[in-house]
């Protein structure tokens, strides 16, 4: 049977740096959430291994095999002992909407939604967090798609409290960022995590004056290589009704925090007046339908 999901956009909300091992990879403590814009994922039965890439961002995505997609069908079949193509088969779509190396995750959310929708189709259990952190540290948060904190390189997760109703702005000046770069272009890999205990956070404002009290320890970097982040997250800053902005990830993609869907629409249409050639769209909070565990 054909089924179709959405790979939700990962917002880290925070995105605190705090060391850095000898092979190079950060240790980080993250608090990450999901919207409900994404990209839209695909499965159909089907000889062989295929992958259509489509839509509004498709320009410059991989189909071949460097796609993530691709990579997790050939791991989840592997992780069976089984071989795709010989054992397994299924056609894969991806309709892009995300920008790519955008630092919203959009590639292992692509993966993760893969995942779910063949481990459905191929009747396999979902890889195990070990087996996804061989496709990108971002892949075990994607592949549970709910808020959580993110700790280690990316393979620790514990739940987040309750994120309460919030509309963000998403923004991105249209440059792509390399998240090795901006790794490397980190000046300090060790500081301060998280508070040990997350607050409960009643409303969008007790959200905000919480997260601005937090960082992005990788917003200076990426912001010594794309100067436009500052830019971006300046201009959201300045929309009436952001509670917050900051960057997300690697960047440079930058998301404002609004109470209401009203302000956030008001903030997109400003902005996409002011600036026709970056990317800006209004999110919600991802609920997710309960088979995303
Ligand atoms: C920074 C984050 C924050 O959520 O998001 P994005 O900006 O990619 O969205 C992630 O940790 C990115 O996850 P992902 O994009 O899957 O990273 P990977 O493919 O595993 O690694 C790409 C590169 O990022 C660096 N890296 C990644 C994770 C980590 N804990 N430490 C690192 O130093 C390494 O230089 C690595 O070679
Ligand atoms: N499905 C995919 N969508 C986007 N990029 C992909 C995908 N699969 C592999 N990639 C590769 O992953 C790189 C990082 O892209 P992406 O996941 O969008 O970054 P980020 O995690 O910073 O948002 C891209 O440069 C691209 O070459």
């Amino acid at each position: 049977m054909a089924a179709e999901a959405l790979a939700p956009a990962k917002i880290n909300l925070t995105l605190h740096v705090i060391g850095r091992r000898a092979d190079g990879y950060h240790l980080l403590d993250s608090l990450v959430a999901f919207v409900d814009l994404g990209d839209r994922v695909g499965v159909a039965p089907g000889d062989g291994l295929s992958l259509r890439v489509k839509g509004p961002r498709a320009a410059g995505v991989p189909a071949d095999d460097n796609n993530l997609m691709l990579r997790a069908a050939r791991l989840l079949a592997a992780g069976a002992g089984a071989e795709v193509g010989a054992d397994l088969g299924a056609a894969l779509t991806l309709e892009k909407c995300l920008p790519m190396a955008a630092g919203i995750g959009g590639g292992s959310s692509d993966a993760a939604a893969a995942l779910r929708l063949l481990s459905r189709l191929w009747g396999l259990p979902m890889p195990d967090t070990r087996a996804l952190m061989a496709l990108g540290a971002d892949l075990p948060v994607c592949a549970a798609a709910r808020p959580a904190r993110m700790r280690g390189l990316g393979e620790r997760l514990d739940p987040a409290p309750a994120l309460p109703p919030v509309w963000l702005v998403l923004a991105n000046p249209g440059m792509a960022l390399a998240t090795p770069a901006v790794f490397g272009a980190l000046s300090r890999p060790e500081n301060a995590p998280m508070p040990e205990t997350l607050p409960d956070f009643p409303d969008a404002v007790a959200l905000a004056a919480w997260l601005r009290a937090q960082r992005n320890d990788l917003e200076p970097a990426a912001t010594a290589i794309c100067p436009a982040v500052a830019q971006v997250s300046a201009a959201l800053a300045a929309q009436s009704g952001c509670l917050l902005a900051r960057m997300s990830g690697s960047g440079a993609t930058c998301f404002g925090v609004f109470a209401s869907p009203a302000t956030a629409q008001a903030a997109v249409a400003a902005l996409r007046a002011a600036r026709p050639d970056w990317w800006v769209e209004a999110a919600g909070l991802w609920q997710p339908a309960g088979d995303a565990a």
